[in-house]
């Protein structure tokens, strides 16, 4: 059996961000989205920068006159590539793994856009010959946010960069305005994803009767950045006093509204609400984290190498993702800005109890949630038991 992984190290009080900052990176994955480069700016010099998955052919151009670009991958994807070796998994004294550091080749001579995205991604047909050649140093902090950008944009978690000449920063941004590039520096890039999950604001609020739970309002939180709402689904008239019944939900468009059988997320959903209210009340916090955090187009990626051989967590890591990529930064914040700071968890995974322990929040007691197997989804919660340490 596969030692457990390690809870999310991101799961800890965030540093401050301008809301300019916030903005500007926004704006940045945005232009990743795009496939247009952007101005990344950091301590020790600066670059271009591209996703790789929809770089345009005029912005691949574009990096190519600045000066010859790098492929930047995951540590992750690179050990599956066959480019670096495997570190040893994260423990407790080192909870970083050489795996989530950021690995940088040379791009082929001649590399076109769709060249690039077959080096990015696995499930793309004929995968291009990966470069062999160690690139010349370039900047980790550049390259880390490069890779942020492009996981903040739901896309595979690749970059192409290139480096800027050395000058001043406002050097930079003067050339980068009159070309109509967004700027980004790498440490607020760094800081986006956690300030955005506790700049929650409450912006809708209803009743909401459910079936089975008919006593129910739904609370619609909004983060800073603009993101998808977080929804608080609170049954009955729980008392901020008590520990609190909650369960906490990461989205599951293919379970939760179309009733996929490859995960238990659709009857886990209903399972809990009507748990909370034979219970009497409590909460349960729909979380927009969809695929563990890595979107849903990347989820379809994974069940696809899924369908090829390789288990839930492997197929993240093909894709160049941790195996789990979620924060309870959210979660956390609406706990308390519902009031409640001590909970009684409705969940199988442990990671979620210590995340939200480590935000803060009081877990009193961990409540199971076992829905029975069914042949699609067999494999899956045997691999949650044995990598995710899941206890059914
Ligand atoms: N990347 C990826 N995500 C998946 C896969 N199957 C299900 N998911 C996602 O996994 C998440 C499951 O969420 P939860 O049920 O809240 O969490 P859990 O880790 O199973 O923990 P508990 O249910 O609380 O025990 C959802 O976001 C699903 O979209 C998969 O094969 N790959
Ligand atoms: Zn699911």
């Amino acid at each position: 059996m596969t030692e457990p992984r390690l809870g999310n190290s991101r799961n800890v009080t965030p540093p401050a961000l301008s809301a300019a900052a916030a903005i500007a990176v926004d704006r940045a994955t945005t232009e990743f989205r795009r496939g247009q480069p952007v101005l990344i700016l950091g301590s020790q010099g600066a670059c271009l920068a591209a996703a790789a998955e929809t770089v345009a052919v005029a912005s691949l151009r574009r990096l190519r006159q600045a000066s010859p670009p790098l492929l930047v991958l995951t540590g992750r994807r690179a050990a599956v590539l066959g480019l670096a070796a495997t570190a040893a998994p994260a423990s407790v004294a080192n909870p970083i793994t050489q795996d989530e550091r950021p690995f940088l080749a040379n791009l082929p001579a001649g590399a076109d856009a769709e060249a690039v995205l077959r080096l990015a991604d696995p499930t793309a047909v004929a995968a291009a010959l990966p470069p062999t050649t160690q690139p010349p140093h370039f900047p980790d902090e550049l390259a880390t946010a490069s890779i942020h950008l492009a996981k903040l944009a739901r896309l595979l978690p690749a970059a192409v960069v290139s480096a800027l000449p050395a000058r001043a920063a406002d050097e930079h941004l003067r050339v980068a305005a009159q070309e109509g590039l967004l700027a980004v520096w790498a440490g607020d890039v760094a800081a986006y994803e956690t300030t955005a999950a506790v700049s929650l604001e409450p912006v809708g609020e209803a009743r909401v009767p459910l079936e089975g739970a008919e006593d129910a309002r739904i609370v619609a939180f909004r983060p800073s950045d603009g993101s998808t709402e977080h929804l608080a689904i609170v049954i009955g008239q729980p008392d901020p006093a008590k520990p609190v019944l909650a369960r906490l939900h990461s989205e599951c468009f293919t379970g939760d509204l179309l009733g996929s059988l490859r995960c238990d997320c659709g009857e886990q959903l209903r399972g809990a609400i009507a748990e909370i209210a034979r219970q009497g009340g409590g909460i349960l916090l729909y979380l927009a984290q969809e695929g563990r955090g890595i979107g849903l187009v990347n989820k379809l990626r994974a069940y696809r190498l899924q369908d090829q051989g390789a288990d839930t967590a492997d197929a993240n890591e093909q894709l160049g993702f941790e195996a789990d990529e979620r924060i309870y930064l959210a979660a956390a914040e609406m706990l308390r800005r519902l009031g409640f700071k001590t909970v009684r968890l409705m969940t199988n995974n442990p990671d979620k109890v210590t995340g939200l322990e480590r935000l803060g929040i009081a877990v009193a007691e961990r409540v199971p949630l076992v829905i029975p197997a069914n042949r699609f989804n067999r494999d899956y919660l045997t691999t949650k038991a044995q990598k995710f340490g899941h206890m059914f």
